[in-house]
């Protein structure tokens, strides 16, 4: 493993997206998700996803120069076309419309379009909360996972991610997570370091369950929670799909031709103030919110993101770690 400090981290990045041709604003945003995610230690959000950054450029199937266009669709609506750029610099564009729209009305939402995707959620999720809003974050990807009770790709890994704001400075209540199994970031990962993957994460392509890594990427990934995550992924097909103008995973994949590129969709993105619902009660009701947290950590149960809170605080001091295979594949192309 190789150890370097966040600024080493930030400054290895941004070598690799200049070098490849990013602009100066993308390579920015983009090199903002990926340190968030090595620093939270989501290491398959991370560095490793520089890779696919550069593969989707090469692959002629991402608009390096894109400005996103910020459009008032209605009240409680502002949509964001990305112009074929990664959806970071969309969803920077979108926020303060988003935030400003939401306290106005109470909720809003952000419909981002023709976006090449490839972000952890929660990175958007927390500077909403930020704002003092509850937040809910979707989208489609690929197809690559069977819906339940089927044998054959039709659905993204579709992650949903929720976020809900904490007084006195505590860290958002947040849970950010794939509507398959795992995440394929994943499953790629494991087959990297030719390591078996647990049962349940997917089928190869005759439809028989194995630890193959390679097997279920050539095969189908299987849903979390079966019936649940399957029916979860069709409604994220659903509202950030169709609802929004913008493809379904099936859709997403026909567009990408067998290059392999990253996701090419739309993403739903919706906010609520506590404020607009509760008025002056807002403050007592947001207590009692406290009070529940409380009580799942009172059984020993562990909040979601407590384990990423406390991998920042370690990343903070003693950075952060990457395989030797990776740093070399990141210095090669820097
Ligand atoms: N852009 C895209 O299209 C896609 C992005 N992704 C991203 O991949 C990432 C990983 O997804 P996935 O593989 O499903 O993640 P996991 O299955 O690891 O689940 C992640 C969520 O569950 C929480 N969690 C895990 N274990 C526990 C526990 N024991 N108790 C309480 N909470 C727990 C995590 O908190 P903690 O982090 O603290 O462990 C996190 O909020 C996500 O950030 C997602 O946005 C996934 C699919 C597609
Ligand atoms: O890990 C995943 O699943 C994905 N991550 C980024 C984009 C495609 C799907």
């Amino acid at each position: 493993m190789v150890r370097m400090t966040l600024e080493a981290a930030t400054e290895l990045s941004e070598a690799v997206l200049r070098r490849q041709g990013f602009s100066q604003e993308q390579t920015r945003a983009l090199t903002h998700t990926v340190i968030a995610g090595q620093r939270d230690e989501c290491h398959s959000h991370g560095l490793y996803r520089l890779l696919n950054c550069v593969s989707t450029l090469a692959a002629g199937k991402v608009n390096v120069h894109a400005r996103p266009e910020v459009h008032d669709q209605a009240p409680g609506i502002v949509r964001v076309d990305a112009k074929g750029g990664f959806s970071q610099l969309a969803f920077e564009a979108g926020l303060p419309e988003l935030t400003r729209k939401a306290r106005q009305q109470g909720i809003a939402a952000l419909a981002i379009n023709h976006c090449v995707h490839f972000s952890a959620l929660w990175v958007e999720i927390e500077a909403i909360t930020q704002c003092g809003l509850v937040a809910l974050a979707c989208n489609p990807s690929h197809a690559w996972v069977a819906p339940a009770g089927g044998t054959k790709p039709l659905f993204g890994t579709n992650p949903i991610a929720f976020g809900w704001p904490r007084p006195d400075g505590q860290p958002p209540f947040i849970f950010d997570f794939a509507t398959s199994a795992i995440a394929r970031g994943d499953i790629e990962l494991h087959r990297r370091e030719g390591k078996p993957v647990p049962h349940g994460w997917g089928i190869d392509r005759h439809g028989q369950p194995t630890q193959d890594a390679a097997a279920v990427l050539e095969g189908a990934m299987l849903t979390f929670g079966g019936h649940k995550g399957s029916a979860l992924a069709a409604m994220i097909e659903l509202i950030a799909g169709p609802l929004i103008g913008d493809l379904t995973s099936a859709e997403s994949l026909a567009h990408d031709e067998g290059k392999g590129a990253s996701p090419y969709h739309g993403e739903l993105i919706l906010a609520l103030d506590p404020r607009r619902f509760l008025g002056d009660s807002a403050t007592e009701h947001l207590q009692r919110a406290e009070a529940l947290f409380t009580a799942m950590t009172a059984q020993g149960a562990r909040l979601p993101s407590q384990r990423r809170y406390e991998a920042r605080e370690r990343s903070l001091t003693q950075g952060v770690e990457i395989p030797d295979s990776l740093y070399l594949e990141l210095q090669q192309l820097a």
